[in-house]
């Protein structure tokens, strides 16, 4: 029989059992933040779990890490930490079990709705790395940009391209972003145009959290960059094309990305995933063997993007896509990562890249939907080639079970004007 809560979960939920998402939340305004996992329309406290001795197997039950006001320190811990979190877990809420089910003064303490809590960034992010991983993305962005002969950089086939990103300005879902003021493309002999940026767009992106990572001067092997990850969230790499277009050539993405980028606030584990893997696309050529894994592993993860056009009530489904699409994996985006001895540290973010599918309607950002403002989108008879100031941007994945899902809820943010 299926793994079922004392906890009510409607069977459209995103966080039943199954699933046990982590993040880190406020109880209340100006209370202190704590770890948690998402159960149905709950938020189960794990400080006030850990401050109840429950979490009471051989690796955490002396562990200070869910009295920490972030993730990092579990997952410094690693896999067999996070496994045995995870079935302490599902005991703990599990509908045969007493110990919390029948403790109505712990229930109290420790079971939060949803709706009343206020979701924090869940980790310390030492540092981010944006990969461009997606085929059909890669190769739109190389048409749009160098035309239709070579689209794909010889690179590409070799190796998960990748820029640093910025983890200042990683923000949490709800938070506003400030449209980017910048320097664009000169027409003709002109100065470059500077202004609030023209081209703002969202991209379509999920994001792996790095679990131990590794030392200074050690890679880590392909085979095993699986226990390097903890779990994934939603990403929207906010991306001022006009900016970026300008700045890029030859170092990279600067100021066009660094202004602002958004996850989601819960991290569904590799764990619950894995009910959802799927053998990843075929490699041609084939990688080095450096990036040659026994096992070559995606996920099913349905995601879309809605937006929510300034003065409208109602969001309009503009791009339908799925995290299948990529073609390097996580695990070989982790490897290459530390190949030279670079190392990871708990808490890192790896950005997959946009995340865009073979068809129009799966495409992961508007410079591939508007073919860079060649075209227009209809939101409900709204025309948008670019996000205006007012418009809310909603990226959501999930992944559909029998009669369950695992869900990562919603990645959002609304665009407010420049500063003047
Ligand atoms: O192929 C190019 O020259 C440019 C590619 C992009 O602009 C894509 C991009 O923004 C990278 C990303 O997905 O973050
Ligand atoms: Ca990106
Ligand atoms: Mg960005």
């Amino acid at each position: 029989m299926a793994l079922k809560s004392f906890i009510e979960v409607h069977p459209s939920s995103h966080f039943p059992i199954q699933n046990l998402p982590y993040g880190v939340f406020k109880p209340e305004p100006g209370s202190v933040a704590r770890p948690g996992v998402a159960i149905g329309d709950y938020v189960l406290d794990l400080s006030a779990i850990a401050a109840a001795g429950l979490f009471n197997g051989p690796i955490l039950n002396n562990s200070d890490c869910f009295h920490e006001p972030n993730l990092n320190k579990l997952l410094a811990l690693g896999r067999p930490a996070w496994k045995e979190a995870r079935a302490t877990l599902q005991k703990l809420l599990s509908s045969t079990e007493p110990s919390l089910r029948d403790n109505e003064s712990l229930r109290q303490k420790s079971l939060i709705p949803l709706s009343k809590v206020e979701m924090v960034l869940p980790i310390a992010i030492g540092d981010y790395t944006d990969f461009f991983s997606s085929l059909h993305h890669a190769k739109n962005c190389g048409t749009i940009f160098r035309g239709p002969q070579n689209p794909i950089p010889p690179n590409w086939f070799h190796l998960p391209i990748a820029y640093h990103g910025r983890a200042s300005s990683i923000v949490i879902s709800g938070t506003d972003i400030i449209r980017p003021r910048g320097q664009g493309p000169p027409a003709g002999n002109s100065p470059p145009p500077f202004g609030p940026s023209v081209k703002l767009d969202f991209e379509l992106e999920m994001a792996a959290i790095v679990g131990p990572g590794n030392e200074l001067g050690k890679p880590v092997d392909v085979n095993e960059a699986a226990d390097h990850i903890f779990g994934l969230v939603l990403m929207n790499d906010w991306s001022a094309r006009d900016i970026q277009a300008w700045e890029y050539v030859p170092l990279g993405p600067f100021l066009g990305k660094s202004f602002g980028t958004t996850i989601s606030p819960w991290i569904v584990t590799l764990e619950a995933l894995e009910p959802f893997s799927c053998e990843a696309p075929k490699q041609d050529p084939n990688p080095l063997p450096y990036l040659a894994e026994k096992i070559s592993k995606n996920y099913d993860i349905s995601l879309e993007v809605q937006i929510k056009p300034a003065g409208q009530d109602d969001s309009h489904v503009v791009t339908k896509s799925n995290f299948n699409n990529l073609y390097w994996t996580l695990t070989q985006q982790l490897a290459h990562h530390t190949i030279n001895g670079c190392n990871l540290r708990p808490g890192d973010l790896l950005g997959t890249g946009t995340i865009s599918g073979p068809e129009p309607e799966s495409y992961g950002c508007l410079l591939e939907l508007t073919w860079n403002g060649q075209k227009q989108l209809s939101l409900n008879g709204t025309p948008r080639k670019f996000l205006e100031d007012g418009d809310e941007v909603i990226i959501s994945g999930v992944s559909k079970g029998n009669g369950y899902n695992i869900g990562f809820g919603t990645c959002s943010g609304k665009i407010v004007p420049s500063p003047p």
